[in-house]
């Protein structure tokens, strides 16, 4: 696959076309074309600021975009809300806040539900629905606490869980709606190394059971470690798009991610105005040291 940014793939399940977003004289995003391969880890990265939050939010409605269109699974996304993106398969993680923390573990399961409820409004009219519909949130709930090692955590306040936790049950609170494009938001952020393994598989499986993830991530050993795909991001727009291995090496992001050029060796002349600098530096370091 050609590795510039917009590179068209085989069998996308989102594809985006100039999705701009504006904030007063900031252009936070200004992505002219992206695509996400079905069933793939596709991770988003890019330097501070570089609009992979704000972008996201523009996908799963959560944010009104100025201009641009999406389509995920052929249907149109744009100015969807965000209850109905979840419900038609797209749905994104999201940090525990602090109200979030105050219910139990149970309870953010079965918000994250919600976007399930009300789907038919006929269906709602049939006598025993919500009762039904209840127990099967339940048991899903249960099924996907087991999974991620949460059961004996389900009358626990979410407040109470370590970091590794928190990222298991935004995880698996996003699986309540039973997506096809699972979105998640830093996944590695906080998390105790002794759990990374644990969390990496997690991620893995949901590609396993057919499910495609994209994630923005700044642990760059995850990145390498999971990604199938990797889409890069600054100042807004995707600057390259490649496979994680060769990623990390190609010159427009390595400019990004240090915001200088690159491009030539720095010449004899300057390597030996640099060294001076050095040593000048170092030396009224030491002179201060000594007057001390
Ligand atoms: N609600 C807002 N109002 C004003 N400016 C915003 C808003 N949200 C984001 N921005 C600005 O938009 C730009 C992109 O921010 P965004 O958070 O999307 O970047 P990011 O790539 O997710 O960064 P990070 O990796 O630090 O999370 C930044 O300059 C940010 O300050």
């Amino acid at each position: 696959m050609a590795r510039e940014p917009g590179v068209p793939k085989p069998d996308p399940i989102l594809v985006v076309d100039k999705v701009v977003r504006r904030f007063g004289g900031l252009t936070a995003v200004d992505v002219e074309h992206v695509e996400v391969q079905r069933g793939s880890i596709t991770a988003l990265i890019g330097p501070n600021g570089a609009g992979k939050t704000t972008f996201f939010n523009q996908l799963t409605g959560f944010d009104t975009a100025d201009a641009g269109t999406w389509t995920f699974n052929g249907r149109t996304m744009s100015g969807v809300p965000a209850h109905k993106v979840a419900r038609a398969g797209m749905v994104r993680t999201f940090q525990l806040t602090k109200a979030l923390s105050r219910l139990t573990v149970m309870e953010n399961m079965r918000l994250g539900a919600q976007q399930q409820k009300g789907e038919s409004f006929w269906r709602a009219l049939v006598p025993g629905f919500w009762r039904s519909q209840e127990q099967e949130i339940t048991e899903r709930a249960e099924e996907l606490l087991v999974r991620f090692k949460l059961d004996a955590k389900r009358d626990d306040f979410a407040g109470s869980l370590s970091g590794g936790q928190r990222k298991l049950l935004e995880m698996a609170r996003a699986l309540m709606v039973g997506p096809e494009l699972v979105m998640l938001d830093e996944p590695m952020a906080g998390v105790n190394p002794a759990l990374t393994q644990s969390l990496l598989g997690h991620v893995k499986d949901l590609r396993e059971q057919g499910m495609t993830v994209l994630f923005v991530e700044h642990d760059m050993d995850m990145v390498r470690d999971i990604s199938d795909w990797v889409i890069v991001m600054a100042q807004g727009a995707v600057i390259a798009e490649g496979p994680p291995s060769t990623i990390m090496s190609d010159e427009r992001v390595i400019d990004a991610y240090l915001g200088a050029h690159h491009d030539a060796p720095l010449s004899d002349t300057e390597l030996q105005a640099q060294l001076h600098e050095a040593e000048a530096e170092l030396e009224a370091e030491i002179e201060e040291e000594t007057q001390k």
